[in-house]
């Protein structure tokens, strides 16, 4: 029986979307263990960062008007003091993030002052405000600094920190069972490979994917390739997680179980998406539990990761900006149309002339995974489109789909 025409990329990911549950519960994490979390709430200011006008270097605290006089020290501020107030004709001796005396108006730095003595002669010219680092500059009480939905970036736990936020409510960590499937397979370190077995590469491949989206996975090994194997270990990865990640068994071959046994169990909603590598993705359930099976081929197991099941994770785990950067560069490369699939050739990029230029890895063949390796993007390759030497297209930095 002829298969339905290949579903395009666009259209997947839509209802994959489209049928992201986001379901997970919350729990309060302190802020040294909130890194790669998805904050639950909305964190808005607390308080004025900073707290006071401050002295952005190190100097003198003065009148604006006292321009070109010479004054006395009447005070010294430094971080962490309180300032008092600015005696008259007086200057206060200020260091940086001191606080500023009632009466100053702006600092001046010490290199700019010619000392005499006790007096200190100020510059003929102070602008008002100069030097100062103003009462909630940084953050204003109330203000929103980060929304919920918003992937906890190290520099945002110093944000929280600097408002005296110990604790941020967080999503709970998505559970992924993942499952390789193939007779062939055989461990790193089970010893040399018996004729007709191959290393599980997409293991610690998947296990590294989603350990970098910040998932806790139950990792249910190799299935062999019997129906019975495969519908049992589905069965088994349905009540342990709430997603299911399996690799190979997607294709039509006699030893492809996967989708019978997805389909006994549940249901296949997407099958075969018009993109290469990765054309026999698929994505169901398994009873309730959402099931993605990747494609075996290592590179179509990569790249439909990073397409299809990195978005639909995200929304998973609560996050808004699911979709990954799509750049323009020129092509150090030529080739002509192919047919009814979308290509991701692995590239390397590089800045030539102001630009970024993307060239591609020798083999495209989705069974080398070197292609992944040595790449660091992915350039996309329209349905039926001829790509002329130089010619501008749009590429995917790799780096940031892996987070
Ligand atoms: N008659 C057809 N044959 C194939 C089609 C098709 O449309 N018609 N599609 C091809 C495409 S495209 C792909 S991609 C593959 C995907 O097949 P499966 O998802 O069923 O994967 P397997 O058959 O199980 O394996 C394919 C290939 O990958 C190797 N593999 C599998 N798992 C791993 C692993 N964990 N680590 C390393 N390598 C793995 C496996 O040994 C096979 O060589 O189907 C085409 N066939
Ligand atoms: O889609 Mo397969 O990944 O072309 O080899």
């Amino acid at each position: 029986m002829p298969f339905k025409p290949l579903i395009a990329l666009s259209d997947a990911l839509e209802q994959l979307l489209e049928s992201a549950d986001p379901c997970l519960g919350i729990a309060d994490v302190s802020l040294g263990q909130s890194l790669g979390r998805v904050l639950a709430a909305d964190q808005c200011a607390l308080i004025d960062v900073p707290p006071a006008d401050n002295s952005a270097m190190d100097g003198y605290a003065v009148r604006s008007a006292d321009v070109g006089r010479s004054l006395r020290v009447s005070e010294r501020v430094a971080a962490g003091d309180v300032a008092g107030c600015l005696a008259p004709d007086s200057i206060a001796r200020i260091f940086t993030g001191g606080e500023i005396p009632a009466g100053a108006d702006a600092v001046v730095m010490q290199e700019d002052v010619i000392t005499h003595g006790e007096l200190i002669e100020l510059p003929e010219q102070i602008q008002a405000g100069q030097h100062i680092r103003s009462q909630g500059q940084d953050c204003k009480e109330g203000e929103l600094l980060l929304s919920r939905g918003r992937k906890i970036r190290p520099q945002d736990m110093g944000l929280l920190a600097s408002q005296g936020i110990a604790q941020i409510p967080v999503f709970h960590k998505l559970k992924v069972a993942l499952l390789s499937t193939g007779n062939e397979l055989r461990e790193p370190g089970s010893g040399p490979l018996p004729p007709g077995a191959i290393y599980n590469s997409n293991r610690p491949m998947l296990l590294g994917l989603l350990i970098a989206l910040g998932c806790d996975v139950v990792d249910l090994g190799i299935v062999r390739d019997t129906a019975d194997a495969t519908f049992n270990a589905l069965s088994e990865a349905a009540d342990s997680a709430d997603l299911i990640l399996s690799s190979g068994g997607v294709s039509v071959g006699e030893a492809d179980h996967v989708r019978d046994a997805v389909s006994a169990l549940g249901e296949i909603a997407l099958w075969r998406i018009a993109i290469k590598p990765g054309k026999p993705f698929a994505y169901g359930r398994v009873r309730s539990t959402p099931f993605i099976g990747v494609p075996g081929n290592p590179s179509s197991a990569f790249v439909t990761f990073v397409l299809l099941a990195r978005p639909y994770i995200r929304a998973l785990q609560g996050q808004v900006d699911v979709a990954g950067d799509v750049l323009p560069a020129r092509a150090d490369f030529s080739v002509g149309s192919k047919g009814s699939r979308q290509e991701f050739l692995r590239v390397t990029t590089c800045f030539k002339g102001g630009e970024v230029w993307a060239r591609p890895y020798a083999n495209q063949s989705s069974g080398v995974l070197s292609s992944v390796s040595a790449s660091d993007a992915l350039a996309i390759v329209p349905i039926g489109e001829t790509i002329e030497q130089g010619q501008v297209i749009q590429f995917m930095p790799l780096d940031n789909l892996l987070y």
